[in-house]
């Protein structure tokens, strides 16, 4: 949990000033007992009404002072505790966004929302805890205990005698009820990951009427989460009765006592009141500091989830001196390269070697699972190779800035990922700076921009979430447009016209070709039609390259090749009319 020494350095202070009032106030609270005894012993039974009346001012006095430090306290506090908990929330959000996709492989997309909301909040209630009754019942119970020795030693030994009593019971409370709040939190996991799973996945749940499957998924880890929790709570209402049942016994042994001595004439009724209020604010205190523990069993199990995001080394390591990358003119070479997902004993990529020249226009056509989306996906450092190079104009990636990488390579992936906010937004992602005409152009070659014409905000359209209210070739589209905005140096695409209709496939392939002149273009497609325009073409067969050549040579020797050409030609020459 070393994460938050960060925000003790910086909080630290204004907890003093905290502790201060908490004292403060705490010290007012301790007075208003004896005050009251007081008043009950020499002002109502010695019948002095001027003796009330000053020892009632300085109750009301003592009141007000409480009252102010509570309200200041109170001010810094909740100030205090929400700025902590929305820089925690923005480093752990920063810190997210650094991660390699392995890392993000490593927590699953639920717990991380998880993480930075409820366990940012869960921590956050506790330093405000921390600010206000948790601090303050030590020292009522503390002071309580003082104060009631001063009162009466004696009497003060069966305080001595419960409270140990109580801090063990505490103790036991602790020990037992933290594994169950840890399994709440698991549970509550993973409940926002069904959630998740099926608002993602709303339409084809419903195509497929799974309403029923899903909703059994739902309730099962509703109800693993009801569970949990009831264990839970019913593990910490065990306790609370009996602290407050030992409480209460020591109440009644002073009642006991307390009258014996009244009677004999060895002690006031105000002093026995007074006791009893003390013996009631440690009570309350001890109470208090049970819940204190029920909420510090949480916030710890919140704390070390959050640390676990802390703790996670980016897998992608980047060198101090990078090399230069501002001259790249964009050829990329594979050199033996081996590909293993982390945690996978299987490689996915075996021995790739190639090489694509500045310019050049690569295929890669494989079946499905065969590696060709991992084999891109090394280029722009989604994941680094096992063993071998991969190398861009001789410099290996590795010796690159990750972000300067990153900026000379678009890449249109084969899950279209849109954003909310309107299309214009969505495509200048691609280039912040970007001039509504040079928008446009990048429109007009990834055919997008008549279909955007024809809504009625035009480019001014808003998306909703995912880009719900587009059907699956427009939002490639718009996908390849925000690629291509970039003017990068290397360009990737991952099957990204596979929605959209041959005729406007055809009329993008031949504006890509117009545009692409300087720029290197990987591209994965399922289409003999798409892919025999290219420079030349890889086939990958489970992971490794079975064949490399322009259309005419692997037509001429490759199997694997000429399979997929005669199970497509025949379709598409009757849809061209060949
Ligand atoms: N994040 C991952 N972790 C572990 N294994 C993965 C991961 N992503 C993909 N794989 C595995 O790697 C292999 C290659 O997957 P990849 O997505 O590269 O294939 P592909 O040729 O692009 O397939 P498709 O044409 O269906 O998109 C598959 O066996 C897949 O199960």
């Amino acid at each position: 949990m070393d994460f938050l020494k960060k925000y003790i350095r910086i909080y630290w202070k204004k907890y003093i000033i905290v502790l201060i009032f908490l004292t403060l106030e705490a010290i007012c609270d301790l007075l208003q007992p004896t005050i009251m005894s007081k008043i009950i012993d020499n002002g109502v039974a010695a019948k002095n009404l001027n003796y009330v009346f000053h020892m009632g001012g300085i109750m009301l006095l003592v009141t007000v002072i409480g009252a102010v430090n509570a309200a200041t306290r109170n001010i810094i506090s909740s100030r205090v505790s929400q700025k902590f908990g929305t820089e925690l929330r923005g480093d752990l959000f920063k810190k997210v966004q650094s991660f390699s996709f392995d890392n993000i492989n490593k927590f699953q997309g639920a717990t991380l929302i998880t993480r930075l909301t409820n366990d940012v909040t869960q921590v956050q209630n506790f330093a405000h805890g921390m600010m206000r009754i948790f601090v303050k019942a030590p020292i009522l119970c503390i002071g309580s205990l003082i104060m009631a020795v001063l009162l009466n030693p004696p009497m003060a030994l069966i305080l001595i005698g419960v409270i140990p009593v109580i801090f063990f019971i505490i103790y036991l409370n602790v020990r037992i009820s933290y594994p169950f709040f840890v399994k709440i939190q698991i549970a509550l996991d993973k409940l926002n990951e069904v959630m998740r799973e099926y608002l993602s996945g709303v339409r084809v749940v419903k195509a497929f009427n799974r309403f029923a499957y899903e909703l059994d998924e739902f309730k099962i880890s509703n109800d693993n989460l009801t569970n949990a929790s009831i264990t839970g709570m019913k593990v910490v209402s065990i306790f609370n009765p009996i602290i407050t049942l030992v409480i209460n016994l020591g109440i009644v042994v002073i009642l006991w006592m307390g009258g014996i001595k009244v009677n004999n004439g060895s002690m006031q009724v105000g002093k026995i009141i007074a006791f009893i209020n003390y013996m009631t604010q440690i009570l309350f205190s001890l109470v208090m500091m049970s819940h204190v523990f029920t909420m510090f069993i949480r916030a710890k199990a919140s704390a070390e989830r959050i640390g676990e995001v802390f703790d996670q080394e980016n897998s992608l390591r980047e060198i101090d001196s990078p090399a230069d990358v501002k001259n790249i003119k964009g050829k990329i070479e594979f050199k033996n390269v081996d590909f293993t997902y982390s945690g996978s004993l299987n490689p996915v990529l075996k021995n790739i070697s190639f090489v694509c020249n500045p310019g050049e226009m690569l295929a890669i056509v494989g079946s499905t699972g065969s590696g060709k989306t991992s084999l891109i996906n090394l280029i722009p450092r989604f994941y680094d190779v096992t063993s071998g190079e991969l190398k861009i104009d001789e410099i290996n990636v590795n010796m690159m800035n990750l972000k300067e990488l990153r900026d000379i390579i678009a890449i249109v992936p084969q899950k279209t990922m849109l954003f909310s906010g309107n299309i214009l937004e969505n495509i200048k992602w691609g280039n912040e700076n970007a001039s509504v005409e040079e928008v446009q152009d990048a429109a007009k070659i990834a055919q997008a921009h008549e279909f955007i014409m024809s809504f009625p905000e035009k480019y001014t359209t808003q998306l909703g979430q995912g880009g719900v209210n587009l059907s699956g070739g427009q939002k490639q589209r718009i996908s390849l447009a925000r690629a291509l905005l970039k003017k990068p140096k290397i360009l990737i695409l991952d099957d990204s016209t596979s929605a959209v209709d041959m005729t406007t496939e055809g009329k993008i392939r031949r504006g890509l070709k117009l545009y692409l002149k300087n720029t290197t273009c990987i591209f994965i497609a399922q289409r003999i039609t798409t892919i025999r325009e290219a420079n030349r073409i890889i086939v990958l067969d489970n992971g490794m390259i079975s064949a490399i050549g322009t259309h005419e040579e692997l037509m001429k020797n490759s199997d694997i090749y000429k399979d997929i050409y005669y199970s497509q030609m025949g379709r598409e020459d009757a849809e061209y009319g060949k």
